[in-house]
């Protein structure tokens, strides 16, 4: 695994950095195979994509969406992820409702984490973690990442593709979340992360050697590519600073 830390100077080229590489993992992607599987975060990454996937040059038909968590709750409930994607990103990226791969609100937590698992397999091999050919990601000011939360007993799954969590320490408390094996199996992942807020915590993921690493430190796929993308507010207790 190769790790990669770019430091930009504002939101601008924190969408330039992001987009350009989004195009270039779908384009090197899609010359291999027909589709082009995305998983995606909620909270300030949307707004990002928002802004630079509309310039993207790809062939959108061929895009597959998938969510690395998400909120239970209604997607029409200001904290569904996806009710944020429908509202924000679908009247700016030219792509189709019918290309997200979405949970089902109306289950309770163990049964819509089973649901997204039984719908996942639908579009990975059987028998093998799933290999998503892109993760975006972003961090917590407390170090998780997905609904993977610090200390959490979800951080040692390792049967299950899809977990479901109900005492999340962020609201809501119920939610459901791809596993560590899956990130870690992604041909792919970048993590967004901005604002001085969150600088000590990048500085321990990415610097830390701690004998119980904060989540997003855990994210190390195997055999992909992993991609850091901060702000200078977020990178300010790096070394390299
Ligand atoms: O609760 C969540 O938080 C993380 C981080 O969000 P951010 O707004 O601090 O970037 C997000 O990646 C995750 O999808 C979401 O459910």
């Amino acid at each position: 695994m190769s790790t990669k830390i770019t430091v930009c100077k504002d939101e601008t080229e924190i969408v330039k950095e992001l987009c350009n590489l989004i195009e270039k993992q779908s384009n090197c992607c899609l010359e291999k195979t027909n589709e082009f599987k995305v998983g995606l975060s909620g909270g300030s990454l949307i707004k990002y994509l928002v802004n630079g996937l509309p310039s993207v040059k790809t062939d959108w038909t061929k895009w597959r969406f998938f969510f690395c968590d998400e909120r239970l709750v209604p997607f029409d409930d200001n904290e569904s992820t996806y009710g944020a994607y429908k509202r924000d990103f679908l009247s700016h990226v030219p792509v189709l409702e019918n290309q997200f791969v979405v949970i089902d609100p109306t289950l309770e937590v163990e049964a819509a984490a089973a649901d997204y698992q039984q719908k996942l397999e639908k579009h990975f091999t059987m028998g093998q973690w799933p290999k998503f050919d892109l993760l975006l990601l972003g961090v917590g000011p407390d170090g998780h990442t997905c609904s993977l939360f610090p200390g959490h007993p979800l951080l040692k799954e390792d049967k299950k593709w899809v977990a479901p969590i109900n005492d999340s320490p962020k609201p809501p408390p119920c939610r459901v979340t791809l596993t560590l094996p899956v990130l870690n199996n992604a041909h792919c992942v970048i993590f967004c992360s901005t604002g001085n807020s969150k600088a000590r915590t990048i500085k321990r993921i990415l610097e830390g050697n701690e004998a119980y690493p904060l989540p997003a430190a855990l994210v190390k796929p195997r055999e992909g590519k992993l991609h850091w993308i901060l702000d200078e507010g977020a990178a300010e207790c790096l070394d390299r600073n």
